[in-house]
């Protein structure tokens, strides 16, 4: 279980993390998510006791992480899974950590085993792809058999093969009773992945709810029939808030109506419908909305306001 209470961090004058609290509970993958410069390295730098707060606490499993005895055994950690020796193999790389830290030299292989690094585990690092990059910081992380994980964009450059096998496992040990956080600025990826979500931009939190709530509450739905007099079922559903666009070939989306109510308007006049199916609007879309004012580094407008027109006297209209 990790706890944020309050938690607040300044780098001179920029504020990365502010008044930040919230509860990442064990049993469950839970996605942090908030785009690029929000605060979720630095708050997963503090859940690590590699940054101090500038207030509030954070706390692993009722401690703070340096008041851990074991750390290891209690968080394992990924924030960047370059930052490994580069000269030694994988294997040298688990056996040297494990001898500091007190783990069995079997819980090396063990954990080769589970990230899928048999082959390879002799090869040295800085020979590594990407993604046997990542195994190698998840194989890290669980090195300690930790019950907390917290892995920072843990998907980033993988293949599809790779991103599955990682989806899978984080789900697994989730479902061993361990407590999983993973940062992404990617809410299509933690859709699959993530049961929670904890959002934040700007160091603030945004949003704490379950992926299905979240999905559940996504506005902006349309709903696409099929019918055989589309003009006259256009007619039908107009009104306020509602938008019918004509697709072509009898198809219309519909916005502002839900599919229960445009099928009983269809049936009450006798036109056959052929399809009637609610479009989930786009996770990644209203995820983008839900943090459009905390985005801290925006692409120039392309749309322009035409420059103000001046009035004769010199000023703008
Ligand atoms: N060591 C530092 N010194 C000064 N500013 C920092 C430092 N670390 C982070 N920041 C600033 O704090 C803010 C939050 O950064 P952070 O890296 O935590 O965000 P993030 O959500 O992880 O972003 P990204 O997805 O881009 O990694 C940013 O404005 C960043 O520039």
């Amino acid at each position: 279980m990790i706890e944020a209470h309050a938690l607040s961090k300044r780098y001179g004058e920029r504020v990365a993390v502010s008044d930040l609290s919230f509860t990442v509970r064990p049993g469950a993958v839970t996605g942090f998510l908030g785009p690029n410069g929000a605060g979720k390295s630095t708050t997963m730098r503090m859940i690590l006791g590699l940054d101090a707060p500038t207030s509030g606490q954070v706390t692993v499993n009722g401690r703070r992480y340096a008041d851990h005895p074991a750390p290891l055994h209690e968080v394992g950690a990924m924030l960047e899974a370059r930052a490994i020796h580069t000269g030694r193999s994988a294997r040298n790389h688990l056996l040297a950590l494990a001898a500091t830290t007190g783990i069995p030299r079997r819980r090396v292989d063990e954990v080769i085993d589970t990230v899928g690094l048999q082959d390879a585990a002799r090869t040295r690092v800085g020979r590594f792809s990407l993604g046997m990059g990542q195994r190698l910081g998840i194989a890290t992380a669980l090195l300690g058999d930790p019950a907390t994980l917290v892995l920072d964009e843990p998907v980033n450059g993988l293949d599809p093969e790779g991103v599955l096998w990682i989806r899978t496992l984080l789900k697994d040990l989730a479902a061993e009773g361990r407590t999983v956080l993973l940062s992404s600025h990617l809410m299509s990826e933690m859709a699959l992945t993530a049961e929670h979500l904890i959002i934040i931009g700007r160091g603030r939190l945004i949003a704490d709810t379950s992926v299905s709530e979240f999905v559940r509450a996504t506005p902006g739905g349309s709903v696409r029939v099929r019918c055989d007099d589309a003009v006259a079922l256009t007619a039908l559903l107009a009104g306020p808030d509602v938008d019918v666009a004509a697709l072509g070939g009898g198809v219309l989306e519909v916005t502002g109506l839900t599919s229960e109510r445009i099928g009983r308007i269809a049936a009450q006049h006798a036109i056959a419908l052929s399809e009637l199916t609610p479009q989930q609007a786009s996770l990644e879309q209203a995820f983008m909305e839900l943090t459009r004012d905390d985005v801290e580094f925006r692409p120039p407008a392309r749309d322009l306001d035409p420059a103000p027109v001046p009035t004769s006297e010199g000023q703008p209209a």
